[in-house]
């Protein structure tokens, strides 16, 4: 989370209009539970504009890019890939070793999830082809608690830089505030 080697998370696939808020809700997943970048397919530019959008008026350290070629990316990653697939390995056996080669080892982590159907390439370049639970889900919940796993909650204690607002959380209501006034209140 934030730290020397990244955890970027990659989008294979994007069918424009149908998976237009899977695609978002991927980046924005992403953003919120600790990753450092999202990579979306070079058609997933409304996708970008939003997470960017929310970067911006809610904080990052968080990258948001397109790319023409997703499989290039994951042949070239220098670091560990992870393909999360219902097919995969279970998570609980699986989530120390690669926590290990992110913490101690320092390696880049490439979290890779699909929208339809992933081609074998992806299984076979994967150091890690990861299930969270067998059972078909969705590639937002899957995304969300792998990283939680990874971080073992610490992404949810994240502080947010150059946010122009934050929510204060409250028992009942909503109440959004400049985060000017947020920082005056943690002081
Ligand atoms: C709706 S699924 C479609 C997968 C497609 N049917 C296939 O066989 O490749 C979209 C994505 O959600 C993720 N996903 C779905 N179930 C999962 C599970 N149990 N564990 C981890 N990831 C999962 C995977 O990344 C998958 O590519």
């Amino acid at each position: 989370m934030h730290d020397d080697s990244e955890v970027a998370v990659l989008r294979l696939g994007h069918r424009p209009g149908r998976d237009e808020r899977m695609t978002t809700h991927v980046g924005l997943t992403a953003r919120a539970l600790g990753a450092d970048r999202v990579l979306f397919p070079d058609n997933a530019g409304q996708s970008l504009e939003t997470v960017r959008d929310i970067t911006d008026r809610f904080g990052g350290p968080f990258e948001a890019e397109l790319t023409d070629s997703p499989h290039a990316v994951i042949r070239n990653w220098e670091g560990k890939v992870v393909h999360l697939t219902m097919y995969g390995e279970r998570v609980q056996d699986v989530d120390d070793e690669i926590r290990t080669a992110h913490d101690s080892e320092g390696e880049a982590l490439l979290l890779v999830v699909g929208s339809e159907k992933v081609t074998f390439d992806v299984y076979e370049e994967a150091d890690w082809n990861v299930g969270v639970t067998n059972q078909p889900h969705s590639e937002v919940a899957g995304l969300a608690v792998f990283l939680d796993r990874l971080f073992e909650g610490r992404e949810l204690e994240q502080e947010w830089d150059d946010a122009d607002r934050t929510v204060v959380p409250m028992e009942t209501g909503k109440r959004v505030v400049p985060a000017d006034d947020a920082d005056d209140r943690h002081e």
